[in-house]
């Protein structure tokens, strides 16, 4: 054993700390011995340097006399960089309105870890897939813990368990362990004819506005379809959102939007705005009881089975959320407490609405923008004997491969989830020398990572063939993450890609869409998701087909 002085590259040597090292060490359990020290992440960068020099070898560190300093991935420590700010307001003029665009901007002059101020909140953001994948993982460095600044901080809500509450607690582990069968694979398929039915239900109003000769607004429409199917499968309910052309949307789907709007706009103020008597954070207030109360009416009204039944044997005979979490009963006998239903449920269909509806118009959009989508993915249903009375099951979505690559090519350029954040545990160093102090928020940027030059072949071109590229399938970890990554990702992904894998057969295979406004699209920067506001499309009714391919 020798007692060596270790300080960090960067730092005055002052602050080195004395480590003893047994004299048997192998070279990687020095790294990891020094990086335990300094609170180093990954302790594969970790290098070591004497008077200027390079210590390449073991033995160099070993015989070094004096203070070495500890390089990460070959630089010195630093603080993230960001643009300096203003008094008072920060960055905000720097990121909004055009947040998207902005954060581009900053990546590409400050590099893949950034940090930003916005009205007294601090916020870290990276495009990088490896960092992401850090702060995704739930570990000693990284959670998600919910805290002011925190992007969902004014509406956290311990009792839902999952997507509002922090992970350190009882309800997250009790509402993870029953929740996600019910949106597993296997459940899943025996919605898909839940699913169909919503989308031929809807045909009625689509096939109205092409008698009218009628554009209509994408998002609109595709909020009230995602919404009515979630409904549906999660609470059970009849939204009557096809009704009619001007069917008016459910409050339920009102308030829950309504709030997100909230948020953001709450966010975007700073985490003092929060918790002010009036306005937004007043309005949000009512809004959450106006929902609850709706809720438990819900449930009240949902139709329901009788017995009790094993988690994955309720999945799958279960015919909605509230059916199922009413039902299921883990090994030993456990079943949801009754009290712990609401707001988890309240939370699955929002999670799943306003996601769902906004890539269902990303789905559109890609229809009506880029040349050639439209023919090409009806080609593959009319070569896959599809027709209009034929039914969309995963047996059949799973010969789609077009229709997966489309999806796949519209989920990373046109991601609607920007902003999952996760919250350091303690003071550390990150790869590439950053240092983030304790309890600091930070967002792996999802589109940004889908659009990150170094990562993506030309990423501001949409080219679904390049998921059959080898470039593509051996993409870095963590490269495309439409659903996040880590315990904390979206645990409703099988359904919302079963959901657009029928719909979207079921429209192209009906109606032809064509682009009915001249406007650049835009999104709203005040919405919780990415979403098209102004694009316009007109359906019409198709009455020919193409034949089979050769
Ligand atoms: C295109 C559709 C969807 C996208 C892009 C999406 C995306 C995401 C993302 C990025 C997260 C992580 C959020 C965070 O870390 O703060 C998440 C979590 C979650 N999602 Fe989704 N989601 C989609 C559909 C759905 C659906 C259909 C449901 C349910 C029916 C759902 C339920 C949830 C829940 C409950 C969580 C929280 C999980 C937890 O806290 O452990 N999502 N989703």
């Amino acid at each position: 054993m020798s007692t060596k002085t270790f300080y960090l590259l960067g730092e005055d040597v002052s602050t080195a700390r004395e480590i003893d090292v047994p004299a048997t060490i192998g070279e990687d359990e020095l790294r990891q011995l020094v990086a335990s020290y300094f609170a180093i992440v990954d302790s594969k960068g970790v290098g070591f340097v004497r008077d200027d020099a390079a210590l390449v070898s073991l033995a160099d560190v070993l015989e070094a006399e004096g203070p070495i300093a500890v390089s990460i991935d070959g630089k010195a420590v630093r603080e993230v960089p960001g643009p300096k700010g203003l008094p008072y307001i920060g960055n905000y003029f720097e990121v909004y309105p055009d947040h998207l665009g902005n954060h581009q901007r900053l990546f590409e002059r400050y590099g893949p870890f950034i940090k930003t101020c916005n009205m007294g909140s601090t916020i870290y953001h990276t495009n990088d897939p490896a960092l992401s994948q850090i702060v995704f993982s739930e570990s000693e460095f990284f959670t998600k813990n919910i805290i002011p600044g925190h992007p969902l901080h004014p509406i956290k809500n311990k009792e839902s368990g999952v997507f509002l509450g922090d992970t350190d607690t009882e309800e997250w582990r009790l509402t993870h362990k029953f929740l996600p069968p019910a949106l597993g694979p296997k459940a899943v398929r025996h919605y898909a004819p839940t699913m169909q039915k919503t989308i031929e239900d809807a045909y009625k109003v689509f096939d109205e506005l092409d008698d009218r000769d009628e554009a209509w607004n994408v998002y609109p429409y595709m909020l009230k379809l995602g919404s009515q199917a979630v409904g549906k499968l999660v609470l059970g309910m009849d939204f009557g959102h096809f009704n009619a052309v001007d069917a008016p949307l459910h409050a339920m789907v009102m308030r829950i939007a309504q709030s997100l709007e909230l948020n953001k706009k709450i966010t975007s103020m700073g985490s003092w705005y929060a918790s002010m008597p009036f306005g937004a954070p007043a309005q949000l207030k009512a809004a959450r009881t106006h929902i609850e109360a709706m809720l438990n009416q819900a449930i009240e009204e949902a139709s329901k089975g009788v017995e009790d039944l094993e988690l994955q044997e309720a999945a799958v005979k279960a015919e909605n959320m509230v059916d199922y979490v009413l039902r299921a009963t883990d090994s030993k006998g456990n079943k949801l407490p009754i009290e712990k239903i609401r707001e988890p449920l309240v939370v699955a269909t929002g999670a799943g609405f306003t996601t769902t509806s906004s890539l269902l118009s990303w789905l559109m959009y890609g229809l009506v923008a880029y040349p050639g989508m439209q023919e090409r993915l009806l080609q593959e249903l009319i070569d896959n004997d599809v027709d209009e009375n034929t039914a969309i099951t995963p047996e059949l979505t799973q010969k789609l491969t077009f229709l997966d690559s489309y999806i796949k090519e519209t989920q990373r350029k046109h991601n609607p989830s920007y902003q999952p954040a996760r919250t350091s545990k303690v003071d550390m160093i990150l790869p590439g020398g950053y240092k983030l102090p304790k309890d600091s928020i930070v967002i792996p940027a999802i589109h940004h990572i889908h659009n990150n030059p170094a990562i993506w072949d030309n990423p501001a071109h949409f080219d679904p063939d390049r998921w059959s590229t080898e470039a593509v399938k051996n993409r870095p970890t963590a490269s495309y993450i439409p659903f996040a990554t880590g315990p904390r990702m979206c645990i409703g992904f099988n359904f919302a890609l079963q959901e657009v894998k029928v719909f979207l057969p079921k429209l192209i295979y009906r109606y032809r869409f064509s682009k009915a406004s001249e406007a650049t699209v835009d999104y709203d920067p005040m919405f919780q998701l990415i979403r098209p506001t102004n694009l316009y499309v007109r359906a019409e009714k198709r009455v020919k087909w193409p034949p089979r391919s050769e």
